[in-house]
């Protein structure tokens, strides 16, 4: 079992979507993330720089989704995911993109993909 640390819910506000009327709103997103780390070397020296520091990276996944404009979800968790792995030197994660306010019958869509680094 590889260990994790995790980002959950972190809410952000993007201008995303397909459809024109989407492109002129901010909508919510929720992202999950979750990045492989082994866990050992952080804890031996009770050092924060040897571990993925996950204050950076909401702030980070903030500024990038309120910066960058995509039409597709699958699009900006691909990108997203692409940065994290080179920036943060993080060599496999989990990242789920959720759009809560686009299907009203549903609690909320989205996607999750797994990359390598
Ligand atoms: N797989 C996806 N399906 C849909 C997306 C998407 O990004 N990925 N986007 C839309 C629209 O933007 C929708 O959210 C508007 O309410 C539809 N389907």
């Amino acid at each position: 079992m590889k260990d994790i640390v995790f980002i959950e819910e972190l809410k952000v506000l993007a201008v995303i979507g397909v459809y024109e009327w989407e492109k002129s709103i901010q909508q919510e997103l929720l992202l999950d993330l979750e990045m492989e780390h082994d866990n050992r070397v952080p804890a031996q020296t009770d050092d924060l720089s040897k571990t993925l520091d996950y204050e950076a990276i909401s702030n980070f996944i903030t500024t990038f989704c309120t910066e960058r404009q995509f039409e597709l979800i699958e699009t900006l968790a691909e990108r997203l995911s692409e940065e994290v792995i080179q920036i943060f030197s993080v060599s496999a994660l989990t990242l789920t993109v959720r759009k809560p306010g686009a299907v009203s019958a549903a609690r909320s869509v989205g996607v999750k993909l797994y990359r390598t680094a």
